[in-house]
C-alpha cells in the first residue's frame, strides 16, 4: 500500500484582521507519488493552503489543526526538515530570482545541502536541459521572457529533487506548447523519482490527468476524488463556480438530447474511441 506523504487534519487559517477564515476545517491526505490537483474559484483558499503546507503560514492554534509531512508533524522543530522536502513554484517568476545569471539561480537551492561541486554542476545542467533552457546558462534573469523565467524557476526546484513539488499556478504564464512540455516533464520526474505533485490550477482541462482532485469553495473542502468522480458531480462543480473539462461538457450537452455516454469515457481519447466504435456498429 502506498504510504501517506501529506496528512492534513482540521486545518483552519485566518489572516490577521480578517472576519472569516481563509481556510476552515480542511482535512485530506495525499499518498506518495500521487498527482493531486487543487481547484477552486478565486479566493477559495488554494494559495493559502500551499503556504500552510510548507510552514510559510502557521495554522490557527486554537483549532487543533495538524499537518504531517512524510511522518513529521509540522512544528517549529521540524520546519526546516519539511521545507527541504517541499519545492514550491509560484505563479509569478519575478519573485523567485536570487542569482545574477541563470545557472547561479538554479544552483542556489543546492547550496548548503552537502552536495559536491561536480554533482551540483551535473544537476544544474540536467535541470536546465529538462526545461529547454540549456542555451541560456549565462543569461541575466531579467533579460528573459515571463515563460522563460518560469522555466528557470522550475529548473531550480527540479535540481533540488524535492519529495513534494507544489505548482501554484506555475504554468499559467506559459504558452500552450510550453505548458504541455513542462507538465509532461514534471509527470516524467514524478514517475521516475517517486515525487508527489500538488498542482493548484485554474486550467480544468489539465486536471484530467490527476490521480485525485481536491475542490475548495470559499475556504472549505467540498469534494475530493478521481477526475471521473469529481466531474460527474455537475451540481457540485457548478455550485463551486467551476467549469467542466471539454469531454464532460460534451457529455452534459449530449445528455440533454437523451444520449448517455458511459462513465468510463473520461477523456478525449476515450471519447474518440467510443464514437468510432459506435459508428462502426451502425
Ligand atoms: N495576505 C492576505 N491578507 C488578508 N487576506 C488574504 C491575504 N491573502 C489572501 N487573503 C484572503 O484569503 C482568501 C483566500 O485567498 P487565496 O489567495 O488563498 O485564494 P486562491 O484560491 O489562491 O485565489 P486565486 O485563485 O485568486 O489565486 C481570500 O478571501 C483572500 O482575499
Amino acid at each position: 500500500m502506498q504510504k501517506k506523504i501529506i496528512e492534513v487534519e482540521n486545518l483552519t487559517y485566518t489572516y490577521k484582521d480578517a472576519k472569516q477564515p481563509a481556510l476552515e476545517n480542511i482535512s485530506f491526505s495525499v499518498k506518495e507519488n500521487e498527482w493531486v490537483s487543487i481547484i477552486g474559484h478565486n479566493g477559495s483558499g488554494k494559495s493559502t493552503l500551499s503556504r500552510l503546507l510548507n510552514g510559510l503560514l502557521r495554522a490557527d492554534e486554537e483549532k487543533n489543526s495538524k499537518i504531517t509531512i512524510d511522518g513529521l508533524i509540522l512544528n517549529s522543530t521540524n520546519l526546516w526538515k519539511i521545507r527541504d522536502m517541499i519545492g514550491i513554484v509560484f505563479q509569478n517568476p519575478e519573485n523567485q530570482f536570487v542569482g545574477t545569471n541563470v545557472q547561479d539561480d538554479v544552483a542556489f537551492g543546492l547550496e548548503n545541502r552537502n552536495i559536491s561541486r561536480t554533482e551540483m554542476i551535473k544537476r544544474v545542467n540536467s535541470a536546465l536541459q529538462a526545461v529547454g533552457m540549456q542555451n541560456y546558462k549565462n543569461a541575466e534573469p531579467q533579460m528573459l521572457s515571463g515563460g522563460q523565467k518560469q522555466r528557470v524557476a522550475i529548473a531550480g526546484i527540479i535540481a533540488i529533487r524535492p519529495k513534494i513539488i507544489i505548482l501554484d499556478e506555475s504554468t499559467s504564464m506559459l504558452d500552450p506548447e510550453g505548458r504541455t512540455s513542462i507538465l509532461s516533464l514534471i509527470r516524467d520526474l514524478q514517475q521516475k523519482n517517486d515525487m508527489t505533485v500538488l498542482s493548484i490550477t485554474h486550467n480544468i482541462q489539465e486536471t484530467l490527468h490527476s490521480d485525485q482532485i481536491l475542490v475548495l469553495d470559499s475556504g472549505k473542502k467540498v469534494a475530493q476524488g478521481t477526475p471521473q468522480e469529481i466531474f460527474s458531480n455537475i451540481s457540485m462543480i457548478e455550485k463551486a463556480g467551476l467549469g467542466l473539462p471539454f469531454v464532460y461538457e460534451l457529455k452534459k450537452e449530449l445528455a440533454v438530447y437523451g444520449i448517455k455516454i458511459p462513465d468510463s469515457v473520461s477523456n478525449e481519447e476515450k471519447m474518440v474511441e467510443y464514437l468510432c466504435q459506435l459508428n462502426s456498429n451502425m
